[in-house]
């Protein structure tokens, strides 16, 4: 006779989510750094509308909601802002703090885009969980605690503007 192996199926949580939000704030600190030495504005609404639209656009392929998506998006935009602002403020009062080298800022970009196109797959596998309480906050919670745990205080910030609306 056959053996028959039991599989669990896998737990859907944010673990892979969050993790996303974190590398996407992170890469916030070499932008910091670019426009430190380039002089770029922070803000940049052109290139925010841009990927507003592609991620709506997306979001139709795959089948999620665009408004909810854009949503999230303009929440890690926002939290690449968080970072940036503080950054550029710390280095303005500690210039020792200021990082060596600016990297460019279109390598630099096409990381985001690549992060992007991970966040919307991420986005698809947690679409359920997303509309579902109290387990989306549950989730969320047992997510959020490990990733934000090695965080300082200003990418904790920004980590919180980033998952804020995800349930
Ligand atoms: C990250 C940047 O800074 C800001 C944040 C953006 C983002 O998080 O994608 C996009 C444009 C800017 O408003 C950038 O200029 O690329």
């Amino acid at each position: 006779s056959e053996a028959t192996v039991a599989v669990a199926p896998a737990r859907v949580g944010f673990a892979e989510l969050t993790e996303l939000v974190v590398r996407r704030i992170e890469v916030g600190d070499r932008v910091a750094a670019s426009k430190y030495f380039s002089g770029r504005p922070v803000d940049d609404p052109v290139r925010e509308q841009q990927i507003l639209t592609a991620v709506r656009a997306e979001a139709i392929e795959l089948g999620i909601d665009p408004e909810e998506t854009a949503d999230f998006f303009r929440a890690q935009i926002e939290a690449s802002k968080v970072v940036q602002r503080g950054l550029l403020k710390r280095w303005a009062a500690h210039p020792d703090e200021v990082p060596t080298t600016g990297p460019d800022l279109d390598a630099v970009r096409r990381e985001l885009d690549q992060l992007t196109t991970d966040l919307l797959a991420e986005l698809v596998v947690v679409d359920q969980l997303r509309n579902a309480r109290p387990h989306c906050q549950i989730e969320l919670l047992l997510a959020t605690i490990p990733a934000a745990a090695p965080l300082d205080r200003l990418h904790r910030k920004a980590f919180k503007v980033g998952t804020e609306t995800i349930c």
